[in-house]
């Protein structure tokens, strides 16, 4: 269409259902050029995450399960954006700037495809493509409804030689590896409930939990979509952005509950205290027990390897503090988008990483297995080197995954023996609050310094800081959605009327200073 100019964002293109068919068409023929690239098969997913139901998206997987390079979402977004009669010299370029050997015939191209939502939308845009990936001749691999994680999964597989890798193959990874690491931890009691956002997450979770065994897991499945409407009053982004629990449910003091996003690669849990106070247990504190968790278990096992947690400007100050000043751990900061802080994260031996909306997941090196069977033949205490390793197990190291961050948690507070009053109790959040600001166009604010700093326009950074100054413990940052038409805005403070108070100040400078609307 004339003046729609979309992008890759954040995480690839969203929007509006309606009209977006050539978005997902070409990105079918870009998914086909790029397995053909690689020699190896690509994945699609089709999905709008966390957004409301009329919305939908897309991204693409490299092979080994890993988001699309950096380097080629320009070339999505310039794909995308042609008219259609320049649509063949742009594939042109690609296909020659690239060096791709389309005459080459040795290599079948191959894509996969999954989707969070079956509704007639989603079909189409699935359908959108398929044709465009088999436009260049793909054989496209079409696995209907699935989590996002479980593709990222399946593709990694695929690539490293099982061809035959379906979602069943997920569970039985998972459900088995967790199984073993209880083996080794003691046995479940109380019950967990889980709030599916009414997406997908829902029956896929309900198919690992059988493959578990309840007696081994309880889960009680909140919001499966029989009724709600996707995201709507529900799931992981609204419960943390809301700082409330889902619509209709009734909460009971210290009850684990968790929530899922729409397309399950995000994961928070929440709790009330004994006064009825909603407490938040977010990306942040599960990235604060996954590090603690394998810090301790490396130093019982006297291993000594480079640990990493990698945050972004959204984790709460009180994490930061936490982590570095008490617990000694590193930690990095990058820009808001998984694939910068998985790319962080590759640069530790471990690397835990999390948004603080609940998507992030953990990885380890090489050189961390190497060291663990090291330790193994060695005089090293075996038993925790087993647990890490079974630990290890029941991570997707592909991706953020809400289910396997779950069981990740679940298995890890068995361990410890701890209730969920021990786990938020390691350190208790700045109050903070998010807001959004529409502009007439969020393009002319520049951050810099992984977004903790307005570059442009110039006037905005000093009349941020000097809101901040007048709030103790007082941050505030503003950055352009990557995945909506707005300006976030971020506040922390000492209480919540502060950050509340201090989120709507800045929410003012950005209109006045940033062209408001
Ligand atoms: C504050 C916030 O939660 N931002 C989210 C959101 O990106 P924005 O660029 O802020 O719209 O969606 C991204 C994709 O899911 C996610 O990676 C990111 O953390
Ligand atoms: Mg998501």
């Amino acid at each position: 269409p004339d003046n729609v100019r979309v992008s890759y964002g954040t995480a690839g293109f969203r929007g509006n259902a309606s009209g977006m068919e050539y978005v997902f068409f070409r990105m079918g023929m870009l998914a086909a050029l790029r397995s053909k690239l690689k020699e190896a098969a690509i994945g699609v997913m089709v999905t709008a995450s966390h957004n409301p139901e009329h919305d939908n998206g897309v991204k693409l997987i490299d092979p080994q399960g890993e988001m699309l390079a950096q380097s080629w979402e320009s070339l999505a977004t310039a794909l995308a954006n042609v008219t259609n009669d320049q649509l063949i010299e742009q594939l042109k370029q690609i296909i020659d700037s690239q060096k791709i050997p389309l005459s080459n015939t040795s290599f079948t191209i191959s894509v996969h495809i999954g989707l969070t939502v079956h509704g007639p939308s989603s079909l189409s845009l699935s359908r959108a493509v398929l044709d465009g990936a088999s436009a260049f001749g793909a054989t496209c691999h079409d696995h209907g409804l699935l989590t996002t994680p479980q593709l990222h999964y399946i593709l990694a597989c695929y690539n490293g030689g099982d061809i035959k890798v379906d979602e069943e193959h997920y569970y039985q990874n998972y459900a088995s590896a967790f199984k073993a690491l209880l083996n080794v931890v003691s046995l479940f009691t109380s019950p967990v409930t889980v709030d599916c956002a009414n997406g997908v997450g829902a029956a896929k979770l309900t198919k690992l939990a059988e493959r578990i065994g309840a007696n081994i897991i309880d889960i009680v499945v909140y919001n499966d979509g029989q009724s709600g409407k996707l995201n709507e009053n529900c799931g992981a982004d609204y419960v943390k952005v809301q700082q409330r629990a889902p619509a209709g449910l009734n909460m009971e003091p210290f009850h684990r509950y968790a929530s899922f996003d729409g397309d399950a690669d995000r994961l928070i849990y929440y709790t009330l205290d004994s006064d009825c106070n909603f407490i938040l247990l977010d990306g942040d504190k599960i990235a604060a027990l996954f590090a603690t968790y394998i810090r301790d278990n490396l130093k019982k096992a006297s291993i000594n390897l480079r640990l990493g947690i990698i945050q972004t400007a959204y984790a709460n100050g009180n994490s930061t503090n936490f982590l570095i000043n008490q617990q000694n751990i590193e930690i990095a900061c990058t820009p808001t988008g998984v694939k910068y802080l998985h790319e962080k994260a590759l640069t530790f031996d471990i690397g835990v990483y999390f948004e603080a909306n609940g998507h992030g997941t953990v990885s380890f090196s090489l050189f961390y297995l190497k060291r663990l069977q090291k330790g193994e033949s060695g005089s090293h205490d075996n038993s925790q080197i087993s647990k890490l390793k079974l630990f290890l197990d029941i991570i997707n190291q592909t991706v953020g995954d809400a289910m396997c961050d779950l069981l990740a948690v679940e298995a890890i507070l068995q361990d410890k023996n701890w209730s969920v009053k021990e786990w938020y109790r390691i350190y208790t959040e700045l109050p903070n609050r998010q807001a959004k600001v529409q502009v007439a166009d969020r393009r002319i604010i520049e951050t810099g310094d992984a977004e903790r700093k307005v570059i442009l326009p110039s006037m905005l950074q000093p009349a941020i800081d000097e809101l901040v100054r007048k709030y103790p413990s007082g941050r505030s940052f503003v950055r352009p959605s990557g995945t909506e038409d707005v300006v976030r805005v971020y506040a922390e403070a000492n209480t919540q009327e502060n950050a509340d108070d201090l989120a709507q100040q800045v929410s003012l400078a950005v209109y006045n200073i940033g062209g408001g609307v």
